[in-house]
């Protein structure tokens, strides 16, 4: 008997990825101490210094997946996605993707001179929007991105929150084949975030594939159906969001962990709702 044929289409395919930054100077990554110090001590610059920031990475993703991207500050997550984004060329190993990687990430680029108007029509186009289509969604779009009568005023009078809810809301206002996010759900308000928990499944049933950054374990939990989590440059565990997050945190907050544990081993008992109520101090100290 030969195997089932795997029908999902795969959208992104990771082979042996391997991204570089090249800094200049030898005390580039030591923070500003060294750099004084070679200031007041007139050192010549030294030459060009190589962070391997994300080491081997192979994996596939398929067509209506979401995945949640984790992993400790520094571990190579949003260098991952500027790779699948294409603004990182790999220095061995490639990237494979069916269709536009759209990245939406902090940076972003928005006009910060130009009203949050102006970028919305601007960034609409971009994503290869008709005037027409643009017009179509521009209340849509002010409205998700919830800022009010701010969007008639320079994006550089926004706090970096604003900003990121009104890229969000440009970016997830048209189907994506492959939607890459930053961070963006972080920095809304606890509204902000459940709508664009929302949207992101809506993408998902358009068939799209989403990965998502974020520091945010409860967030990666509601939204994504797989997590990878990297760790100083390779992948540690991909696989089911649960298994992942729990082991994740396992390693880097197994007080936490413990929590949840004792949280599901409650939720499975009969009564476990009165006991739950009962004990809300216990949930304040682990959460
Ligand atoms: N533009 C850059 N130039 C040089 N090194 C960089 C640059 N961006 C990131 N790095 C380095 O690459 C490594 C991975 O960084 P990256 O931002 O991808 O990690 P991350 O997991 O997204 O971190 P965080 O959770 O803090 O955002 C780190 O060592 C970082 O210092």
């Amino acid at each position: 008997m030969t195997d089932p044929v795997d029908e999902r289409k795969p959208t992104v395919i990771a082979d042996d990825v391997h991204l570089t930054y090249k800094v200049s100077g030898k005390y580039a990554k030591r923070g500003g101490a060294m750099a004084l110090a070679r200031t007041v001590t007139r050192t010549s610059t030294p030459g060009l210094r190589e962070v391997h920031a994300v080491r081997g990475v192979t994996f596939t993703a398929w067509e209506g997946e979401a995945i949640g991207l984790i992993g400790p500050n520094g571990s190579g997550k949003s260098t991952l996605l500027r790779g699948i984004a294409g603004l990182l060329t790999p220095s061995a190993g490639a990237i494979y993707t069916l269709g536009e990687p759209a990245l939406l990430g902090v940076n972003a680029a928005l006009i910060s001179t130009m009203s949050g108007e102006r970028n919305i029509t601007l960034g609409c186009l971009a994503m290869g929007m008709t005037p027409e289509e643009v017009e179509e969604r521009f209340d849509d779009i002010c409205e998700f991105s919830g800022i009010g009568d701010f969007i008639s005023l320079p994006m550089n009078a926004y706090s970096s929150g604003m900003g990121a809810r009104l890229r969000f809301a440009i970016a997830s206002s048209k189907a994506h084949d492959i939607l890459l996010i930053d961070e963006a759900l972080a920095t809304g308000d606890a509204e902000f975030r459940r709508r664009s928990e929302d949207r992101i499944k809506e993408l998902r049933k358009e068939a799209g594939t989403v990965f998502l950054v974020s520091h945010s374990l409860g967030v990666v939990r509601e939204t994504c159906d797989r997590a990878i989590w990297l760790e100083d440059g390779l992948i540690l565990m991909d696989g089911a969001t649960e298994e992942v997050l729990d082991a994740y945190e396992e390693r880097h907050d197994p007080k936490k962990a413990e929590f949840h544990r004792q949280q599901r081993g409650a939720a499975k008992k009969p009564g476990a709702k009165k006991r739950a109520a009962a004990k809300p101090k216990a949930a304040k100290a682990a959460g």
